[in-house]
């Protein structure tokens, strides 16, 4: 039988976790606050900034939003980000991707303060990542390593195929599970569009992480049997629903499932991960702003 591991459930624990933390601080005198920066009108976007909402709701940590015209002059972005920068009330903020084709993502992720980046974007995060001092993991790499714990899954010694290498999955997850560390220690292939011979890569794999942004790129014949597989797409393609588009992974659920001892599903497995490790991103820039010391899950 294959386990179809629950992002919801392990996402939900997560936050229940954090509770106590958030507690902590309260008692401190202080209450973690999130912003999220949208420039433009991307509807994705938009339904992540509502579900983060609720998270915050959910824990306790305040929420804030900045809305920024998508026609914009980059530099209204800049003062928005300077400003949070200087807002005590705001401990984490992240500038939601993508932003519209004027503005350099790159340029706007250098001028949010790093003690804020609960995104783990700016350069300075990304270095100490890189070098084994984390302050904050990305959210959705972290997530991935967490839900692995919960399945139960050692990685130690593993090989572990990373299909994707983009800078806020695939490169900081082959960073962490490199690492020195009890979530940490495999053996880390990252594949992309250019690799030869994909196939051969993920069927060699004990896990495979689909990180590509491609519909069902990953299907059952490039699974070795009994391999765990970690899809991390959400793509948005337009089907006749009630929302007019259905959520697809980067992985053929069906068949990778009918080869894999575990997998995760879409949605319901990487997604609420991502917005978990959000919000302990945001508990862990509190304490670390407040000099309170939390417990983290
Ligand atoms: N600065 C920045 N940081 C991000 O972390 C970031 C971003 N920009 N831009 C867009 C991507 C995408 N992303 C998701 C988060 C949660 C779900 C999620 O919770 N998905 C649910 C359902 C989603 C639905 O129903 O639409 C699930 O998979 O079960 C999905 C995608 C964060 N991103």
């Amino acid at each position: 039988m294959t386990e179809i591991i629950d992002g919801n459930a392990v996402a939900s624990e997560i936050r229940d976790d954090l509770t106590d933390a958030i507690e902590t601080l309260a008692e401190a005198g202080s209450r973690p606050g999130l912003a999220t920066v949208l420039m433009g009108d991307d509807p994705a976007s938009q339904t992540y900034v509502n579900m983060k909402q609720r998270d915050c709701e959910e824990v306790g940590i305040e929420s804030h939003h900045v809305d920024v015209d998508g026609d914009a002059d980059p530099e209204v972005l800049y003062d928005a980000i300077a400003d949070l920068n200087d807002d005590p009330e705001i401990h984490g903020y992240i500038v939601q991707a993508p932003v519209p084709d004027h503005v350099d993502y790159r340029e706007v992720i250098r001028r949010v303060d790093p003690a804020k980046d609960v995104d783990g974007f700016h350069p300075e995060n990304v270095g100490r990542l890189v070098a084994g001092d984390a302050r904050f993991r990305p959210c959705t790499p972290h997530g991935v390593q967490k839900l692995l714990e919960s399945a139960d899954i050692d990685l130690e010694g593993k090989d572990v195929t990373i299909v994707g290498r983009s800078d806020i999955v695939g490169k900081p997850l082959a960073n962490l599970l490199i690492q020195k560390a009890d979530d940490g220690n495999a053996t880390v292939t990252v594949c992309h569009s250019r690799t030869e011979d994909l196939a051969t890569k993920t069927r060699n794999a004990d896990i495979v992480v689909a990180a590509a942004g491609a519909p069902e790129l990953v299907d059952g014949s490039m699974i070795g049997d009994g391999a765990v597989v970690i899809d991390v797409g959400v793509n948005r393609v337009s089907a006749d629903t009630e929302k007019g588009y259905e959520l697809v992974g980067d992985v053929e659920f069906e068949s990778a499932k009918a080869k894999a001892s575990a997998i995760t599903p879409v949605p319901g497995g990487v997604g609420p991960m991502t917005r978990a490790m959000l919000l302990y991103n945001t508990v862990k820039a509190a304490g670390l702003q407040e000099d309170v010391a939390v417990d983290l899950p």
